[in-house]
């Protein structure tokens, strides 16, 4: 049986070095959005992350897929763009060699990088080994200055295995509480940028977010939490990605006078998971949104490593081994496991038949 110790330290570096990239992008000031929509916008960092990031999962194991939230299209037909990106994805390298050359060095060439991004195109399911990536998740969070997350996971047979998230802009001190600021403008903050990991059956670390070989890591663990009414809350910036209205409807339910924290992507996970914060609610916000297993993946295994509970706003585990998306379920309930179970039933009573 795999302990998954390689599968992890090469995810570390991989999320490690796409995060070199993904500073660059936002302080070269080269972020800008390319896609037209901006409801979901993706930058030049989502696809340099990809590919530096495919490059490696491709080299130190040749057979595994991958779900990524990009392809390369855009690029084949925006001559200017691709190379623009280009230019940024080959001098971007980790500085300890080493550990540079386990993730298979640098892309050869422009059409390389292409094809890395385009490796992104596995369609998920319950069988193999199959990884889940967001290059940049939280885009709005990147643009603005405040949080995001390079998030990877190894899921086998629709399992999460492995997960890393390496979030840029949260302190590195794991027990700094949230605060209503959290989620607003900080990047190139002091004492900022953390690499959170976990492995199935066993536990969940952080260490602080390096440019070479890996720093040594300390255990993480959530916030025994006595009463509910004491937590802290975290949910997304976007109110069109979770409610914020029934999510304060839930809260006040439950006690809670703290006003929530609002921060984007997948830091919510990471926070909680290091006693900075309690509870992340995703709440629908329609009906047909399928929600993606790049947002949820890494951030599901290192919760409940770290003693959480993740399910859907139903109670039940999310499923990542249906494709791309979690259509077996809906929203996110994440909080320590003893207290749970009484968030579900607040979330039911608030939801009702909102949330079928
Ligand atoms: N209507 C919707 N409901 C829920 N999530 C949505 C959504 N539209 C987009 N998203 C996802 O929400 C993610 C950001 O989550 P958060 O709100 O927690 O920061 C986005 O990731 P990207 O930023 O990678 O595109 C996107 O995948
Ligand atoms: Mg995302």
């Amino acid at each position: 049986m795999s302990d998954y110790s390689s599968e992890l330290h090469i995810a570390l570096l991989a999320v490690q070095r796409a995060v070199i990239l993904t500073k660059r992008v936002f302080n070269e000031k080269a972020k800008g959005t390319v896609s037209k929509d901006d409801k979901s916008p993706v930058t030049i960092g989502d696809f340099g992350a990809q590919a530096l990031i495919i490059k490696a999962i491709k080299h130190a194991f040749p057979k595994d897929e991958v779900v990524g939230e990009e392809e390369a299209n855009t690029l084949r037909e925006n001559k200017a763009l691709s190379n623009q990106i280009w230019e940024l994805v080959k001098g971007t390298k980790l500085d300890e060699p080493s550990s540079d050359a386990a993730l298979g060095g640098e892309l050869e060439s422009e059409e390389d990088m292409l094809k890395a991004i385009d490796q992104g195109n596995s369609k998920g399911g319950n069988k193999g080994r199959i990884w889940a990536l967001d290059p940049i998740d939280g885009t709005k969070g990147f643009l603005r200055g405040g949080q995001y997350a390079v998030c990877l996971a190894l899921m086998v047979d629709g399992q999460v295995k492995v997960g890393v998230l390496g979030c840029p802009n949260l302190p590195v001190d794991d027990k700094e509480p949230l605060d209503a600021k959290s989620g607003e403008d900080a990047s190139d903050g002091p004492g900022r940028g953390v690499l959170i990991g976990a492995v199935e059956g066993q536990g969940a670390t952080s260490r602080p977010l390096g440019t070479g070989t890996l720093q040594n890591p300390s255990a993480i663990s959530m916030r025994p939490i006595q009463d509910l009414k004491d937590a802290t809350f975290c949910e997304s910036v976007e109110a069109g990605h979770s409610s914020h209205d029934d999510q304060a409807e839930i809260a006040k339910k439950l006690g809670i006078t703290k006003p929530s924290v609002r921060m984007d992507s997948q830091a919510k996970y990471a926070s909680i998971a290091r006693g900075a914060g309690d509870v992340y609610l995703r709440l629908p916000t329609s009906k047909t949104y399928e929600e993606k297993i790049w947002d949820h993946a890494a951030g599901d295994l290192i919760v409940r490593e770290a003693g959480g509970e993740v399910t859907d706003v139903h109670g039940n585990r999310l499923d990542f081994g249906v494709g791309r998306t979690l259509k077996n379920n809906k929203g996110v309930v994440a909080a320590p496991k003893a207290s749970h179970n009484e968030v579900v039933e607040a979330v039911k009573a608030v939801l009702g038949s909102k949330a079928s």
